[in-house]
């Protein structure tokens, strides 16, 4: 079984993460719990701006809060020096209200309201990467009613295609994202940037996908993009100073995940960006990244206690958990896969083939198929790997099914970071009409 970060298989037998013994975790925090190994966190965002120091050249790195943004992650990628990517005015909500600091934000997005234009442009956030004209013409309109003047990258698609699940590429000519710079509509919304009064054209950014291993696509990329800055340097005599290159850098889920070390994704970008932008001879552009799922994916583990099982023989063992797919959508969306282990009998050695079905009314809802497991019973606890990026951030509450809570563990201590969801919450928002009501009562 691979551990990642500071995991390991403690001298009880039991799976411990960051000094944290799982069983005592389960005592105090009950499950389905996410658990987050705070010090990996902490190592993999050091690790990329080492690198980029390493590089010698400009750099912003950008946790993808999309991957699992809660305040106290905010907090934590402030504090390692991340700048942040947030998609939506909860996102934006969440960052600024755990005190990240708004010039630091990049707001993203395909379909970015008005009122969440004028939350950002209020909060005096970073640089807003737009997505397409809509966006470009109501946001220098707001600007200029507001007297500012804002900072933008123009999302393009270069027109790489990543190797990855086809569910999560974004960076192809037929994508619902950005201006695209094989028609042309890219060049033509430089050249309209740069007459908007309360724009100020920092530069681009492309994305080509997620849970990528191979460097290629970065360097295809990377080459795309100096290209099209030629041609806007020529055309239009306009200079980038900024290139944001996305995310998408790949992690180990299971075996046959091959993801290269962060450094060597950075180097690779960052050499691409010294060879290809070299022959425009102007500054080499400041390069950022926005990594996600590889900042908080290997961090994350789900912590389950197995319930009931049904043996069919012959055919297959369902084993049961307490949660699925309200906690972990993915293997139901994108047929993802996932390894675990009884962190309650670590040590022990495989001795059935089981498949972990989660509770949702939902035949779809399995959330591993063909799994080695000792002899595993009711009341035991199931440790699913890999689980930090979008899961938490992508959970439901499908069957009216609670939230887990999160937890951070670092150095033998655990601290709550998300509360678990109660049955109040469940129904914190419903809002029963009048009518409704006195027909409750007198029935
Ligand atoms: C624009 C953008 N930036 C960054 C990310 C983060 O990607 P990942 O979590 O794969 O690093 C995504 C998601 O794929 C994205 O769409
Ligand atoms: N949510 C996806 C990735 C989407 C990336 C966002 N652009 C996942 O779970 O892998």
């Amino acid at each position: 079984m691979f551990l990642h970060g500071t995991s390991k298989i403690n001298d009880q037998g039991h799976l411990e993460i960051g000094g944290c013994d799982t069983t005592s975790l389960k005592a105090q925090y009950g499950t389905p719990l996410y658990i987050i190994d705070e010090q990996s966190v902490r190592n993999r965002c050091q690790e990329y701006i080492d690198a980029f120091k390493a590089s010698g050249l400009k750099f912003q790195v950008a946790y993808a809060s999309k991957a699992f943004c809660v305040m106290a992650m905010c907090r934590l990628a402030e504090e390692e020096g991340m700048s942040l990517d947030v998609v939506s005015d909860g996102e934006l909500y969440t960052a600024l209200e755990a005190g990240f600091p708004a010039d630091r934000i990049h707001f993203h997005g395909n379909n970015k309201t008005p009122e969440e234009i004028e939350m950002a442009l209020d909060a005096e956030i970073g640089c807003f990467v737009v997505d397409n004209l809509v966006e470009l013409h109501i946001l220098q309109f707001i600007a200029a009613e507001k007297n500012k003047k804002v900072n933008v990258l123009l999302r393009v698609t270069p027109g790489v295609e990543a190797h990855t699940h086809e569910y999560i590429s974004t960076g192809q000519t037929d994508s619902k994202f950005g201006f695209d710079i094989g028609n042309g509509s890219a060049y033509e919304a430089v050249k309209l940037a740069e007459t908007q009064a309360n724009i100020h054209l920092l530069g681009i950014h492309s994305h080509i996908g997620s849970q990528i291993f191979e460097v290629d696509g970065f360097q295809m990329a990377v080459q795309r993009v100096a290209e099209f800055a030629a041609s806007v340097k020529e055309g239009l005599n306009i200079g980038f100073k900024v290139v944001n290159l996305g995310g998408g850098f790949g992690i180990r889920y299971v075996d046959g995940d091959t993801p290269l070390h962060v450094s060597q994704y950075v180097k690779a970008i960052t050499d691409a960006v010294k060879v290809h932008f070299a022959d425009l001879g102007s500054e080499l552009p400041e390069i950022w990244v926005e990594p996600g799922r590889s900042i908080v994916g290997e961090a994350g583990t789900t912590l389950y206690t197995v319930g009931t099982s049904k043996d069919i023989p012959g055919v297959r063992k369902y084993v049961a958990v307490d949660g699925g797919m309200t906690d972990n959508p993915r293997p139901a969306l994108y047929e993802s896969k996932y390894e675990a282990l009884l962190a309650n009998r670590a040590q022990e050695k495989p001795e059935e083939t089981v498949s972990i079905a989660g509770k949702c009314c939902e035949s779809g809802d399995m959330l591993i198929w063909d799994l080695e497991l000792p002899k595993v019973a009711a009341g035991d606890l199931l440790a699913v790997t890999c689980t930090g990026a979008y899961n938490y951030s992508m959970a439901s509450n499908y069957n009216r099914i609670r939230k887990p809570a999160v937890v951070f563990v670092k150095d033998g201590q655990s601290k709550l970071v998300v509360r678990r969801e109660s049955l109040a919450d469940i129904i914190s928002h419903d809002v029963v009409p009048a009518n409704t009501a006195k027909e409750t009562v007198t029935s």
